[in-house]
């Protein structure tokens, strides 16, 4: 539990100046308090011991408190806002880098898609996880600190005064210190079993609602229902076991905190005229403490909630990626010839092989027809050339270099593909295109529209290029946003295109029309063209059949 709680803060270093900051302002909002009951207990104390106020008020002690009290009374607010507001702002700086290294991470890991992983439970260790997270610093490690300091604080002014009564006071404040650590390690099972729960309702939840349509048309909903209802039962009991140990430290707090209340009470009480002022002192300050130390208890599930999600992070970050970068990456080649000579790929050990033996080669400006039966291994093909995936045996070289040495990054500027289920996302047509070409002037994307055979569509529409595409592309139909996809990818530099059915989703004409524009937009570009059937107006370079794991030349 401690080993990933401590690498969580070794990953938030870009904010260790706030993290500290927003401790430093609650030590001093909480010190504030504090001194506010000790002035206030001083300037009573004065004058229960005096006999009356006023006499109380004209002592040099009494004098003082009250010259001191508007300050600290001015003060104290002032430090309360500005503890709220640097720990907040520690903490949602501190989360939004945790998101983007977990999702740096989960991207590295997860190139070829989410495979057999629930992407309701990916969404989940990103969302509920991070944010369980915010725990660790905004309820232990704050209150922590303040406490330590208000135990020292008091130890060191009743201290002064009489060290009997100041061990008295500091024995159960720092037993109510210490009691997160005990009551953490039995609260951390309640804690994975809620992360884990959190994460199957996700699951349960965003699973049918992806696939909306055919969860009705199956009259499935009554079973996602079903499926919801007990994942949310589930998380209930998880939740109603850490809420049990949440109140359980509360009133093991409450109740240590008044045990010093009462031990100083009865201290003042049983004190005579000389020992009264201290007690008295002690009392209120076994008040001011309790605001502090009264939370700490809590503290317990909050660590086990926040070790909970450092674990469930972990374990998904800490996946093997598919592909590792290259320990010595080589410059890239000039030239951008492909052959893959004796490959030998399996998505998993006991999976049959997609590959045995494969060569391949792709000349520069070549135009290669890849035909082959569903499962043949076209797709797989296109994820072995982008290192979304790694073969097992044999190599595959881009202009003479072996991608392995290759930096992923570098891979995927010379090589672009479009996927047999291209998605387009929530945002406009202009900024769907630009993510293959960032830099590209509105006349090239009005030129990659045109040659994709959706110019016009796009050019009908009222928001033109600032039209939004909805989720997924919904704003479109699958043949109008497969277009757009297709829009995209042409207007990639890369000079290898992958194009997996270019032109699924066009009506025959249109599709004769795209692939008679084809020789202009991928001119002088090596293109491999993943089709089930060829129409005659393709004129590839060459054609070849994936049949049992090899290319073999097929006829026109
Ligand atoms: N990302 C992936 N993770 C695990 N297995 C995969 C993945 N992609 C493909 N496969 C498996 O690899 C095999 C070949 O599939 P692939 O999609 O490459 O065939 P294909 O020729 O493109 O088929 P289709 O013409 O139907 O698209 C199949 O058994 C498939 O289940």
């Amino acid at each position: 539990m401690a080993r990933d709680l401590i690498r969580i803060l070794g990953l938030w270093p870009a904010r260790r100046g706030w993290l500290l900051a927003g401790v430093v302002a609650a030590i001093c909002s909480t010190l504030a308090g504090l001194a506010l009951l000790v002035l206030a207990g001083r300037v009573i104390a004065g004058a229960v011991v005096a006999g009356q106020a006023g006499a109380a008020l004209l002592t040099g002690i009494g004098l003082a408190a009250l010259v001191w009290l508007r300050p600290v009374m001015l003060f104290r607010p002032v430090a309360r806002y500005l503890d709220r507001l640097v720990t907040h702002e520690a903490t949602f700086r501190a989360l939004a880098d945790m998101r983007v290294w977990f999702f740096r991470r989960l991207a590295e890991r997860l190139p070829a898609g989410l495979g057999l992983r629930e992407a309701g439970d990916l969404l989940g260790r990103l969302v509920a996880d991070v944010e369980s997270l915010d725990g660790l610093y905004l309820r232990v490690i704050v209150p922590a600190a303040s406490s330590l300091a208000v135990v020292v604080a008091m130890a060191l002014v009743i201290g002064a005064a009489d060290p009997g009564l100041a061990a008295l006071l500091a024995l159960p404040l720092v037993a109510a210190l210490l009691l997160p650590l005990v009551l953490a390690p039995a609260a951390a099972r309640a804690g994975q079993d809620a992360a884990r729960a959190q994460g199957a309702l996700r699951s349960a939840v965003v699973d049918p609602l992806t696939g909306l349509e055919d969860t009705l048309a199956a009259n499935g909903e009554g079973r996602a229902a079903a499926r919801v209802t007990a994942a949310g039962a589930a998380l209930s009991a998880a939740q109603r076991a850490l809420a049990r140990r949440s109140a359980l430290g509360g009133a093991s707090g409450a109740l240590l905190v008044q045990a010093a209340l009462l031990g100083s009470l009865a201290w003042a009480l049983g004190a005579g005229q000389d020992g009264l002022a201290a007690g008295l002192m002690a009392v209120f300050l076994a008040i001011a403490a309790a605001e502090a130390l009264g939370l700490m208890p809590r503290a317990g599930t909050s660590l086990a909630a926040a070790s909970a999600g450092a674990r469930r992070l972990f374990e998904a970050a800490d996946a093997p990626a598919p592909v590792a970068e290259p320990a010595r990456p080589v410059a890239a080649p000039a030239g951008h010839a492909i052959r893959l000579a004796g490959v030998g790929f399996a998505w998993a050990p006991d999976r049959p092989a997609v590959f045995d033996n494969l060569d391949l080669d792709v000349p520069e400006g070549a135009r290669i027809a890849l035909l082959g039966p569903s499962g043949a291994g076209k797709s797989t093909l296109a994820a072995l050339l982008l290192k979304f995936a790694a073969p097992q045996a044999g190599r595959i070289t881009l202009g003479g270099v072996d991608i392995a040495d290759l930096p992923a990054a570098e891979l995927r500027r010379r090589v672009a593909w479009l996927t047999q289920d291209a998605r387009l996302f929530d945002d406009s047509i202009a900024a769907n295109l630009r993510l293959a070409a960032p830099e590209a002037s509105e006349a090239e994307l009005w030129k990659a529209l045109d040659r994709a055979q959706v110019g016009d569509l796009v050019r009908g529409l009222p928001e033109g290029l600032e039209t939004q595409c909805g989720e997924g592309g919904l704003r479109f139909s699958g043949g109008q946003a497969r277009r757009l996809a297709l829009a995209r990818t042409l207007l990639s530099p890369a000079p290898v295109l992958i194009l997996d059915e270019p032109a699924a989703g066009l009506d025959a004409d249109t599709e004769r029309a795209f692939l008679q524009t084809l020789d202009e937009a991928t001119a002088g570009r090596s293109v491999i063209l993943i089709l089930h059937h060829l129409t005659g107006v393709e004129r590839p370079s060459r054609i070849l059949r994936l049949v049992g794991g090899r290319a073999i030349p097929a006829a026109g």
